[in-house]
């Protein structure tokens, strides 16, 4: 007699937005319904879509009678929500109403995480279901479970992430053109990386959540998007990308988040250093060679030594991808139990300020070319302990007496003193100008 196989559980799955990543999901859990339930071990059943407007022409695969405008209703019969809409409300509201009533959580909301995180964890906790978000940090890649689960045993020292797309997209094409900013801007919006209104971007905003959560995971302290020193892409003129170019480097803007040496004053664990900002990063470090709109992480472990997780970052698609990885990994947890990890925020270290980071700078001056000179911008740097590395000066003719352009490197110094410095050298009148001021990363 053939063997009589129990067939799978049905857990039920909500999904709040159906737009960009909200209709590549959709989609997929239907196209690979089969082997997601083989794979969770449960059919994962869509019983409803929450949108904006009902009426609305969607895409083909999605099924017009799963949509509804009832979100509220939608959550309370639900055993997972997918939460695609993005923002702080309705999607917190929304999200704190499932597990109330249940429901384990998946959302790909950086903002919301790195804003009210801890308030979300509190909620899965007091639920017993899981909260997965694999999505809101450097969309395909894996980097939140990594940091979460498999790097758990480990001492993470330091993560270096170049996290959005567009800007990567922007600095690299006004690397391989000569383009300045504007222009590579709007040709990243005719190509659609850009938004229309792309100040989430190239201001820094979505790398600065995103920064957060990393260091969050990383250093098990909260971290939020406020606590973040953000610096967006909108000065790196074509100057700078130039001016890197010349020392062997390009120009990233990263995610970088660091443990800090102890202060003294009763801080023996150090705090960690969390910022987003442009930096020029030697061509032969493994991020400079993330073209495009690509993303990668960089995480250098005390065992693991460097590990690099590069791939799409955003996109419907491979944002769908990390979506549906977190819905197997909870459907698995509700058909065998347990849970996944919870918030880790024990160590609570101090997020120190910008002042603080130790960085290097990479500064261009145009200088008169004449006697002490030098001597007097070598003053300068002396006067507020920044210790120069390399000079390299290059005449650039003109009468009187000509100017000449000077390239100067620093050695590691608090980036307080290191900006003191160029505000003093730009009021030096041996200096005729600061053409180009950029942090050193990655050396
Ligand atoms: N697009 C990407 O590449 C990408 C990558 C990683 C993470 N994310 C994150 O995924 C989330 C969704 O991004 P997206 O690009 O799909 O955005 P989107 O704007 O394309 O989709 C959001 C959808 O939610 C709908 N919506 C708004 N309010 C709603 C409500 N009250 N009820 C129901 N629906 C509502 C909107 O109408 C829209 O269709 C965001 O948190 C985003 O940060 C996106
Ligand atoms: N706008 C983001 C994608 C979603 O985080 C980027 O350009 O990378
Ligand atoms: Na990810």
């Amino acid at each position: 007699m053939a063997e009589v196989r129990p067939s799978p559980p049905v857990l039920r799955v909500a999904l709040l937005g159906c737009g960009v990543v909200g209709s590549a999901v959709a989609r997929q859990l239907v196209e690979q319904a089969d082997e997601l339930a083989a794979r969770a071990g449960a059919r994962l059943e869509l019983v409803g879509i929450a949108v904006r407007r009902a009426g609305r022409r969607r895409e083909p695969g999605i099924d017009p009678a799963l949509l509804t405008t009832d979100a509220e209703g939608l959550v309370e019969r639900a055993d997972v929500v997918v939460e695609v809409i993005g923002g702080i409300e309705p999607a917190r509201g929304l999200l704190l109403r499932a597990m109330a009533a249940g429901a384990s959580v998946v959302t790909a909301n950086k903002a919301l995480l790195a804003e009210d995180g801890p308030r979300l964890y509190a909620a899965a906790d007091a639920a017993g279901v899981d909260l997965y978000f694999e999505a809101a940090v450097a969309g395909a890649i894996p980097i939140v479970r990594p940091l979460r689960d498999s790097l758990v045993g480990d001492r993470v020292e330091r993560v270096l992430g170049v996290v959005n797309g567009t800007t990567n997209f922007v600095l690299d094409r006004m690397d391989s053109t000569g383009a300045g900013f504007e222009e590579a801007v709007q040709e990243a919006q005719s190509l659609g990386y850009a938004e229309a209104d792309p100040t989430a971007d190239v201001e820094g905003f979505d790398a600065a959540a995103k920064a957060a959560i990393i260091a969050s995971l990383a250093f098990h302290t909260r971290v939020r998007a406020a606590d973040v020193h953000r610096e967006g892409i909108t000065g790196v003129t074509a100057g700078d990308v130039a001016a890197a170019r010349d020392a062997g480097a390009v120009v990233k803007l990263l995610a970088i988040c660091e443990r800090t040496a102890p202060t003294g004053d009763g801080d023996a664990e150090g705090g960690v250093s969390v910022r987003v900002h442009p930096a020029m990063v030697p061509r032969e470090h493994p991020l400079a060679g993330v073209r495009g709109a690509f993303n990668a992480v960089f995480v250098e472990a005390r065992s693991a030594g460097s590990l690099m997780f590069y791939g799409q970052g955003a996109g419907g698609e491979p944002t769908a991808s990390a979506v549906l990885g977190d819905l197997v990994a909870v459907a698995r947890h509700r058909v065998v139990g347990g849970r996944g990890s919870s918030e880790s925020a024990y160590a609570d270290l101090p997020v120190r300020p910008m002042g603080e980071a130790v960085t290097r700078y990479h500064v261009r001056l145009e200088v008169h070319d004449r006697p002490g000179v030098l001597a007097q911008v070598a003053q300068v740097f002396a006067d507020h302990g920044a210790s120069v590395e390399t000079v390299r000066q290059t005449p650039l003719g003109g009468e009187p007496g000509g100017s000449a352009a000077l390239v100067v490197a620093t050695h590691e110094a608090p980036d307080a003193a290191l900006a003191a410095t160029v505000e003093a050298l730009a009021a030096s009148p041996a200096v005729l100008g600061v053409t180009s001021v950029l942090r050193v990363e990655g050396t």
